[in-house]
């Protein structure tokens, strides 16, 4: 599936972020399409997790423009370092779910807690309906009988598959993964990536995947990214991307990782 600029449903357009004085991106440009699997691949440091960051608006960027669905990020005349409001800002981010290395699950809630609370507090669901939608995305991810348990009870990869419902549970239109399996021991990995490709046939999600999992990538992308100080050096399907790769960079990335 390939972008165009009627269709995308995320859209970076000459972006600009910095830290300090460490430029992470410079012009920055990069489209996905309604539907699309793309993963970003590319070494440590090179600013993958920071797009997926820009895009949950949990950081702000300074030059160019951004588009969820044909929404911007800044809004004309905005201030502060988002340049826009928290209204604006909460409306883009019901539209995007991320899965977290680390979990980041509320520690004092129970998993079917963990999973209704945004719902109720921020969709105004009722409570029975925010229970039934987390039961059905519990029951997808085979923790349905753990929904009664606390997060310190469950194993990393549980834990996880618990983090996927919630972000699930937002009925988001776009769902980012940043590295979902590199806090897990390796025994547990495969649980997680079997959840995250079953949704991959789902249709209508745009899932957008920072990995180390080569293999992964491969099997579940549309397109594969590989990024490099802050760029895109190379994209295409995964199979010519791992197989055929065309740039140096690429070549030498995949063979110190495979
Ligand atoms: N909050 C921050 N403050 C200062 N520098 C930051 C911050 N977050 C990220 N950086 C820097 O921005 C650069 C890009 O980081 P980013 O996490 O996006 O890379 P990455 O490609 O996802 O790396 P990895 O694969 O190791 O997760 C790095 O040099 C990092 O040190």
């Amino acid at each position: 599936m390939t972008a165009n600029a009627q269709s995308d449903i995320i859209r970076f357009s000459n972006v600009s972020k910095r830290f300090g004085t460490l430029t992470v991106l410079q012009d920055f440009d990069f489209t996905v399409a309604p539907g699309e699997k793309v993963s970003l691949i590319g070494p440590s440091g090179s600013g993958k997790t920071t797009v997926l960051r820009i895009l949950m608006t949990l950081e702000p960027f300074q030059d160019g423009t951004l588009e969820l669905g044909g929404i911007g990020y800044h809004e004309p005349g905005g201030h502060g370092p988002f340049k826009a409001s928290e209204r604006h800002l909460r409306q883009i981010r019901t539209q995007v779910g991320m899965v977290f290395q680390s979990f980041n699950l509320f520690p004092h809630m129970t998993v079917l807690r963990n999973v209704v609370e945004a719902p109720i507090a921020v969709l105004g669901l009722k409570r029975e309906e925010a229970e039934c939608r987390a039961l059905d995305l519990l029951g997808m991810v085979g923790m349905a009988d753990k929904k009664d348990h606390f997060p310190s009870q469950l194993s990393g990869g549980q834990q996880q598959r618990v983090a996927i419902a919630r972000a699930l549970a937002m009925r988001p239109r776009v769902l980012l993964f940043d590295e979902p399996t590199s806090a897990l021991d390796p025994q547990l990995v495969g649980e997680v990536l079997g959840v995250i490709r079953s949704l991959a046939s789902e249709h209508d999600l745009t899932m957008l995947l920072v990995t180390h999992e080569m293999r992964f990538a491969r099997e579940v992308s549309d397109r594969v990214c590989f990024f490099d100080k802050g760029r895109i050096v190379e994209q295409g399907e995964p199979e010519r991307i791992f197989s055929n790769p065309e740039q140096a960079r690429t070549r030498e990335f995949l063979q110190s990782v495979l």
